[in-house]
C-alpha cells in the first residue's frame, strides 16, 4: 500500500465517522461538554485509596507561604497535602478489573482467559507495523515521552527473582513468585522471535501499595514514583534525596560532566542503576532526577538539553541579580524550567496531541487573556486508565532509525533505535550529540497508525541481558496487571454511545481489525483499553482516538487546575509577575535547543520538520532570552 492509498483509507474512516457523529447528533465528548471541563470524577480517588492517605502516607507539615514548590510534591494541596506528590496511589476511574475483584488478572466474560498479548500484537497490530512518515518531526515524540517522565513512574516490583525467564513459561504460570506471575509467553510459531528461541518475555508486575510499601489497599493499586505535577521532576528528582544529590550547591547549578569538551549529566556509578546494567560493554550512564533517563538517545539529549538550559538560567539570573544565594538561584530557575515545561506541553503540545478545537473547547488551552484558576476541589492524581493505558497510545509514534544530520543537512549515520537503548556512549563522542539532535528536528516522525514500529514490537531490549521484547505486548500486559478497566468500559465512562456487540464497533473502528478482535476475544466486552483504543482513528486534528482523548484530557486538566503553583495562578505565594509571564509565554522548546545544542536554526513550529514551517535563525529567537523581568 503506498503512503497515498493509506492516507486515503485513514481519510475516509475520518470522514464516516463523522458522519455517524453528525447522524447521532453528538459529539466526540457529549460529557465534556455538558460539565463544562473534562473531569470525570471528582473527588478523593476510590474508597480504597482512602486507606492510604488515612493509615499509611507520611505526614508531612506545611509552610503555607512557601513560594517555591517542594521537590516531593508535597503540600501543593494544603488540605490535602500529599495530593500529587511522589510515591502515592493511582487513582482509578472505573473499578478495578481483576478476577478475585483484589489482585487476579481479570478473565473473559465467559470465563477463559484472556487472548495472550502478543498473539495479540502478531494477528492485529504487526502485519500493519510499516512506518508512515508524519508532518511532525521526532521531537513530538520525544516530548511526549519527557513530559510524560514529569507526571509518570510505574516501575516494576524487582524484589522478586532477578529474571522471571529464567525457568520455563509454563513453571512461571503455574507456581512463581507473583512479580512473575505476568511473565510473557511468546508462541513457539512467532514468526520473528521464533528465530531467537525464545519462548518467554521478561515482565515483572508493577510496584503497589500492599506488596512493596506496607499499605493494605485493597484492591491493589500501583504507586506513582514521579509527582503528578508538571514540575520538572524527571529534571530534578521527584524527591528531595535525589534533588540534592545532583545539586552542586554552587551559584544554583546542577551538577555536570565535561566530557569531550562539552556539558553532559553527571555520570552515575554503574552498579544500581535502572537502565545501564542490563546491557554489556557499556562505558557512559548517566544520573538525573528521573532513573530512566539513559533509555534511548532522544530521552538522554532532552535530559541533557534541559540540564544545560538549568545552568544558562542561573547565569542568567545571577548577572541580573549578584546577591541571589545559591539556593534561591537553584529555585528560580527550577520554578522557570517548570513553567517552561508546562507552557510547552499545554499550548504547543496538547493541541497536537488532543486536536486544538478540543483543547480550546474544553479550556485546556493556554491564553494570555484567562489564567488558570486553581480549584483545590480537584484531586491532582493521575489515573491507572492513563498510565496503564491511554497515554501508551503514543507509544505509537516511535521512530525505527535515527539520523544523524550535519551542519549541511547531509545524513551522516542512520542507526536502528533498539540497538542504542541504554548505551549512551555515542552520544558524547565527536559532533554526534548536535548531528542527533539535528536529526530529530529535520526528519519526519513516525505517524500516528494503529501499530507499533517493527522493531519496537519485536527487538525492544535485544541487546540487553533481558532478550527481546516488545512493546505492545508489555503495554497491554501492564493494563491488565494494574486492572484497567476494559475498553467497553472506558467507553461509557467516557459518556459515548455504548457498545454492546462486535457490530457495534464498526462505526468506531475499521472492519478488519473488528474482524480480527472478534476471532480473538470471547465477547466485546473483553477487549484491553489500550487494543480498541489504538485502533480508533485520530480524532480531527490530533493523533490519539476518540477513548484516549477523554482519557487524557481528564488528566491533563487535573494536573493544571488542580495544580496551585500552574505557572498562570494568580493570588498564590510566589505567582509570577506580567512581565514575568511575557517573557515565559515568548519562549518555547526551540529556545532551549538553541541554547544547548550547536544548532544555527530551528523551525518556527518546534514540532514540525521543516518543509511545514519556516526555519528560525537562532541567533535571533536567543537575543529574546532575556531575563531582566527577575530583576530584584
Ligand atoms: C523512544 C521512546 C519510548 C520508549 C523506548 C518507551 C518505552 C517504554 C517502556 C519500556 C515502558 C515501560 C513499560 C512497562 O513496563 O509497563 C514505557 C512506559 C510508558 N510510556 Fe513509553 N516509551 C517511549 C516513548 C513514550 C511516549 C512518546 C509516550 C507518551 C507520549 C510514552 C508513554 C508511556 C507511559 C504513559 C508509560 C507508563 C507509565 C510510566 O511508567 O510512566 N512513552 N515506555
Ligand atoms: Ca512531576
Amino acid at each position: 500500500m503506498t503512503i497515498f492509498t493509506y492516507i486515503c483509507t485513514r481519510m475516509l474512516y475520518l470522514f464516516v465517522w463523522l458522519c455517524v457523529i453528525a447522524v447521532l447528533g453528538t459529539s466526540s465528548s457529549i460529557r465534556i461538554n455538558n460539565k463544562k471541563d473534562p473531569v470525570i470524577f471528582y473527588g478523593d480517588g476510590p474508597d480504597s485509596n482512602i486507606i492510604y492517605y488515612e493509615q499509611c502516607a507520611r505526614r508531612v507539615t506545611c509552610k503555607r507561604n512557601a513560594i517555591y514548590r517542594t521537590v516531593d510534591g508535597t503540600c501543593n494541596n494544603l488540605r490535602n497535602p500529599l495530593w500529587g506528590s511522589s510515591e502515592t496511589p493511582y487513582i482509578r476511574l472505573a473499578e478495578a478489573a481483576y478476577d478475585d475483584g483484589n489482585y487476579e488478572v481479570r478473565k473473559q466474560v465467559d470465563g477463559s482467559k484472556l487472548p495472550r498479548p502478543r498473539q495479540l500484537q502478531l494477528e492485529t497490530f504487526l502485519p500493519k507495523s510499516k512506518d508512515y512518515l508524519d508532518s511532525n518531526n521526532y521531537h513530538l515524540m520525544q516530548f511526549g515521552q519527557w513530559a510524560n517522565h514529569d507526571i509518570s513512574l510505574m516501575p516494576p516490583d524487582t524484589t522478586g527473582p532477578e529474571r522471571c525467564c529464567s525457568v520455563r513459561i509454563v513453571e512461571i504460570n503455574s507456581n512463581s513468585p507473583y512479580q512473575c506471575q505476568l511473565a510473557i509467553e511468546i508462541p513457539t510459531n512467532d514468526p520473528v522471535l521464533k528465530r531467537y528461541n525464545q519462548t518467554c518475555m521478561e515482565f515483572k508486575r508493577a510496584m503497589t501499595a500492599a506488596n512493596n510499601f506496607g499499605c493494605p489497599v485493597t484492591p491493589q493499586t500501583p504507586m506513582n514514583q514521579a509527582t503528578s505535577f508538571f514540575d520538572a521532576s524527571q529534571l530534578y528528582g521527584h524527591k528531595l534525596e535525589t534533588a540534592n544529590s545532583i545539586r552542586s550547591f554552587d551559584g544554583g547549578k546542577l551538577k555536570t560532566d565535561i566530557i569531550n569538551g562539552h556539558e553532559f549529566c553527571p555520570q552515575k556509578k554503574r552498579q544500581g542503576s535502572l537502565l545501564c546494567d542490563d546491557r554489556e560493554n557499556v562505558n557512559i550512564c548517566f544520573e538525573a532526577g528521573d532513573p530512566r533517563l539513559n533509555q534511548h538517545f532522544g530521552l538522554t539529549a532532552y535530559t541533557t538539553m534541559f540540564t544545560r538550559f538549568h545552568n544558562i538560567v542561573t547565569d542568567k539570573l545571577q548577572e541580573i541579580n549578584p546577591e541571589w544565594s545559591d539556593e534561591v538561584l537553584y529555585q528560580e530557575a527550577r520554578k522557570f524550567i517548570g513553567a517552561l515545561n508546562q507552557i510547552i506541553v499545554y499550548r504547543d503540545y496538547l493541541p497536537i496531541l488532543l486536536g486544538k478545537s478540543f483543547t480550546k473547547r474544553v479550556g485546556l488551552d493556554v491564553s494570555k487573556n484567562r489564567r488558570t484558576q486553581y480549584n483545590p476541589a480537584i484531586m491532582p492524581q493521575l489515573t491507572t486508565e492513563f498510565a496503564g493505558g491511554a497515554f501508551r497510545v503514543p507509544h505509537n509514534t516511535l521512530p525505527s532509525t535515527y539520523d544523524y544530520i550535519n551542519k549541511n543537512y547531509e545524513v551522516v549515520d542512520s542507526v536502528k533505535f533498539y540497538q542504542w537503548m541504554s548505551k549512551p556512549d555515542p552520544l558524547v563522542l565527536g559532533n554526534n550529540f548536535d548531528q542527533i539532535v539535528r536529526g530529530m528536528t529535520t526528519s519526519p516522525g513516525r505517524l500516528f497508525t494503529p501499530s507499533f514500529n517493527f522493531f519496537i514490537s519485536n527487538l525492544m531490549f535485544h541487546t540487553h541481558l533481558t532478550g527481546n521484547e516488545d512493546l505492545l505486548s508489555v503495554d497491554i500486559q501492564r493494563g491488565r496487571d494494574v486492572g484497567v478497566p476494559p475498553y467497553t468500559v472506558v467507553r461509557k465512562l467516557c459518556g459515548f454511545p455504548e457498545v454492546n456487540s462486535f457490530e457495534d464497533l464498526l462505526s468506531i473502528i475499521p472492519y478488519y481489525d473488528v474482524k480480527s478482535l472478534k476471532k480473538q476475544y470471547a465477547t466485546v466486552y473483553d477487549i484491553d483499553l489500550l487494543v480498541g483504543a489504538l485502533l480508533e482513528p485520530p480524532v480531527g486534528g490530533g493523533t490519539v482516538g476518540q477513548t484516549a482523548q477523554c482519557i487524557l484530557a481528564d488528566v491533563f486538566y487535573r494536573i493544571r487546575f488542580g495544580d496551585r503553583f500552574f505557572f498562570d495562578v494568580r493570588g498564590q505565594p510566589g505567582s509570577y509577575s506580567l512581565a514575568q509571564l511575557r517573557t515565559l509565554r515568548n519562549i518555547d522548546l526551540g529556545h532551549v535547543l538553541c541554547a544547548t545544542t550547536e544548532l544555527d536554526e530551528v523551525p518556527m513550529d518546534i514540532f514540525k520538520t521543516s518543509r511545514r514551517t519556516p526555519m528560525m535563525k537562532c541567533k535571533n529567537k536567543l537575543s529574546k532570552l532575556d531575563l531582566s523581568a527577575w530583576r530584584e
